[in-house]
């Protein structure tokens, strides 16, 4: 079986972060590990709380990973400090993990930092160049490139700018772009537009999370880059459409729309 990590923070009612990364990983039949670095205080609602695990704690969980089983892919998920970042940064140049997809989360859906302002320099510095994907929102790509980003052509042009300070490469994803859900990934090389309407509801608590978790997990069942982001975007967007109303704010998509009828 293949062995899917996550690196991120948890959201106790389920739909983001590690119980997102989890429950997409498992609906993908790769068996899914956590190092949890972060503890979140959050729901469907809003962000009442964060604290972040020790970085001994976070040091001794990847060891612990790599000791014993190994990994054919990691997702990165929410850092939410500089130390952190350093922190996992130098454990992946330790274990030099096949397959890393960083997720630069820095906000939740409502508004509030899961990232701190000032730990974006050591994203850039540490992290980004260890990665073979980065898949950045409209905001986070925005904070990144240092450019606004308001057309197809902008998404284009900083994914440029992204791809430039070292990892393999970007997927910009387009959910907060007015119209189409259009994501484009870019290797180097060519870009590659994934386009699906967009579904109109306020259940994507979480979307970000299973994409990127969706991506490593099938770069783990062995497909190419430009296969893994097409089959996982299909699957969002079926997550997204069999939503399951859950909680009373952005609730969650449906991980597991595969395997079991909502009407049931
Ligand atoms: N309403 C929607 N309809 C269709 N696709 C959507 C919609 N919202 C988001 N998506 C898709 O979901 C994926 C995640 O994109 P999004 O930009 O929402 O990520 P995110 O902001 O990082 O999510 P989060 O921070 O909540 O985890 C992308 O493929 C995007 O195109
Ligand atoms: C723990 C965590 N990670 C990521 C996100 C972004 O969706 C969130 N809301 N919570």
């Amino acid at each position: 079986m293949k062995k899917v990590l996550t690196i991120a923070g948890s959201d106790p009612s389920g739909g983001a972060g590690i119980q997102a990364d989890i429950k997409t990983m498992s609906a993908h039949g790769v068996y899914a590990m956590s190092v949890i670095v972060s503890i979140v205080a959050e729901n469907t609602m809003r962000v009442i709380d964060i604290e972040d695990v020790s970085l001994k704690m976070i040091d001794e969980q990847i060891d612990s990973i790599y000791e014993d089983i190994g990994t054919d892919a990691v997702k990165i998920g929410m850092l939410s400090n500089s130390d952190i970042m350093s922190t996992v940064a130098d454990k992946l140049l330790e274990y030099k993990p096949n397959n890393i997809v960083l997720d630069p989360v820095m906000y939740a859906k409502g508004g509030n930092a899961l990232m701190q302002e000032n730990s974006i320099n050591t994203l850039i510095e540490k992290l980004i160049p260890l990665c073979d994907l980065i898949t950045p929102n409209i905001p986070e790509a925005e904070k990144i490139s240092q450019m606004k980003i308001s057309t197809l052509s902008d998404m284009k042009e900083a994914s440029e700018k992204i791809l430039n300070l070292g990892c393999r490469a970007v997927l910009l994803k387009g959910g907060h772009y007015i119209g189409d859900a259009i994501d484009v990934l870019y290797d180097g090389n060519t870009f590659t537009e994934y386009k699906t309407e967009k579904i109109d509801t306020k259940n994507t608590h979480g979307t970000g999370c299973t994409l990127s978790s969706s991506i490593a997990s099938n770069l783990a069942l062995g497909y190419s880059l430009e296969e893994a982001v097409s089959l996982s975007k299909k699957y969002i967007t079926e997550a997204i459409k069999n939503d399951i109303h859950i909680g009373k704010g952005n609730g969650p998509v449906n991980h597991f729309f595969n395997f079991f009828n909502k009407e049931a």
